[in-house]
């Protein structure tokens, strides 16, 4: 979007502010507390998020059992982390949660405990909130939530960041969740000056489930004093399929806004819409169709002839998992097949930890001179795989003293031991060894390395049987 941006004003760095909310929010937060240390004290501050987010689950886990909250976190679909986020993202206090949950589980849930679930939970998120303070385990919520009680209390907050932008934009409105919504009317009050211009397709909120909210889009109006222009011409796409995507829309659920795209090009083509039970019967009916297309036309390089050409067909797919099927019709039937960016959908490769891990290894092995940096980075990324906190893992590295790295990694183990809750250290083991080969240019089988990787405890809890399998 920056550089579309830039593009369009022609210049390399234009003073167009382009961030997510989550970026936004807490960038004006920073810039507030520069000006006033009184907003210092709002709610959990400092520390990164990505690794907030891992300490925050983990000290969640501890309060869980502390307060026995395990039925509860269990019950339905949600976790207690995913509703606490859901709940602080429609914009709730602990108090409303709570009570929330009195109504909704007190009598549902049968822990046998003295107190009710409610209660617990009040003791526990209050207790939670409290170590986050001390310990700065900041979440990415904390962003859009400092920012709100920044500007719910500060009429001099409001002032600075009402001033602060000539125009606002928003992007995909329809993705706006309660809390997002409060804070923007109080960067951009409803009066009759309001500087906002929002874009957005009630027909494309994917978001609910984290509690985006259509409606916002469809009631602007109603709020804001508004100049509305419709983009109702679809530049993207055949008519065949601007056609077929209206169809398909019109049976949307929600109380919609009465719309139908319509297409620019004109082009016949073709557009076929399909049901199948699974992603393996998709991947033939993919398959076969592109056989048919193939036909029309033969492929031929260098005087050879195939007697189908899969040049003429592509497959767009929504998430990597989808793909699994694809790729094993695609192997069963021998067909040749090319992916953009191979290294992010195939097997192994397209999971985020192992990635991660992989480009370390790469950096050991190519090094040159004092490799203990990149031993310390392999360690501290497998020690993280373990459950052992960033904390403990520094404060380990700082007070260690041995001769050499086979020391270190028997120092590792035993920190495993003692901090982890999993005491199984063979696959780390197995793991460090095998890279000590690597790194001695003995010939390792990369499959096992792999294999001892998955086997980490936390590695195990994020990875899908379908990837396990997949690789
Ligand atoms: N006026 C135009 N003339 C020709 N092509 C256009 C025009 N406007 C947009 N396009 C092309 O149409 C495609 C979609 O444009 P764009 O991403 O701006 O649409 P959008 O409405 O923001 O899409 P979405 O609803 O997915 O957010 C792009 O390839 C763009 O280059």
């Amino acid at each position: 979007m920056e550089g579309r941006v830039n593009l369009f004003l022609g210049v390399e760095n234009s003073k167009v502010n382009v961030s997510t909310f989550h970026g936004t929010f807490m960038s004006l937060f920073n810039q507030l507390k520069k000006q006033n240390p009184a907003y210092s004290s709002i709610g959990v501050q400092g520390g990164n998020a990505d690794e907030g987010e891992f300490e925050y689950k983990r000290e969640l886990r501890k309060l869980i059992n502390k307060y026995n909250l395990y039925k509860f976190d269990k019950n339905n679909e949600k976790t207690i982390f995913e509703r606490v986020s859901f709940w602080t993202n429609m914009g709730c206090s602990i108090d409303e949660m709570t009570d929330y949950i009195e109504k909704h589980f007190d009598s549902v849930i049968d822990d046998k405990a003295d107190r009710p679930v409610s209660v617990r939970f009040n003791s526990m998120i209050n207790e939670l909130n409290q170590i986050r303070k001390e310990n700065e385990i900041v979440v990415y919520d904390d962003f859009l939530i400092n920012l709100y009680a920044a500007l719910l209390q500060y009429s001099e907050a409001r002032e600075f960041v009402q001033n602060r932008y000539d125009y606002i934009f928003i992007d995909e409105f329809q993705d706006i969740n309660p809390l997002q919504m409060e804070t923007v009317k109080l960067i951009c009050p409803p009066t009759i000056s309001s500087k906002l211009i929002i874009v957005g397709d009630d027909d494309q909120s994917i978001y609910a489930f984290r509690g985006s909210d259509p409606n916002y889009i469809k009631d602007f109006p109603n709020l804001y004093n508004t100049q509305e222009i419709r983009l109702m011409r679809n530049y993207r796409s055949k008519k065949k399929i601007v056609d077929a995507g209206n169809w398909v829309i019109s049976y949307n659920e929600h109380d919609r806004i009465q719309k139908s795209m319509d297409a620019f090009h004109k082009d016949d083509g073709e557009a076929i819409i399909v049901e199948c039970p699974d992603t393996k019967e998709e991947a033939q009916w993919i398959l076969s169709r592109s056989q048919e297309i193939g036909k029309l036309e033969p492929f031929v390089l260098e005087d050879k002839v195939e007697p189908i050409n899969y040049t003429k067909s592509t497959v767009l797919y929504r998430s990597r998992r989808q793909l699994q099927s694809m790729f094993q019709a695609l192997d069963v039937k021998g067909v040749p097949y090319v992916i953009e960016k191979m290294d992010d959908v195939m097997g192994i490769f397209s999971i985020q930890d192992f990635n991660n891990a992989f480009g370390m290894w790469q950096e050991l092995v190519t090094s040159e001179g004092n490799k203990f940096q990149f031993w310390r980075s392999i360690l501290t990324n497998a020690l993280g795989h373990y459950f052992v906190s960033n904390r403990a893992i520094e404060q380990w590295f700082e007070n260690l003293e041995v001769a050499s790295i086979s020391d270190v990694f028997l120092e590792a183990y035993a920190l495993v031991i003692e901090k982890s809750k999993t005491k199984d250290t063979l696959p780390l083991k197995q793991y460090l060894s095998l890279l000590i080969s690597l790194k001695q240019g003995k010939p390792v089988n990369m499959k096992e390395v792999a294999e001892h990787f998955l086997a980490f405890p936390r590695v195990k809890e994020n990875v899908t049987d379908e990837e396990r399998n997949g690789f």
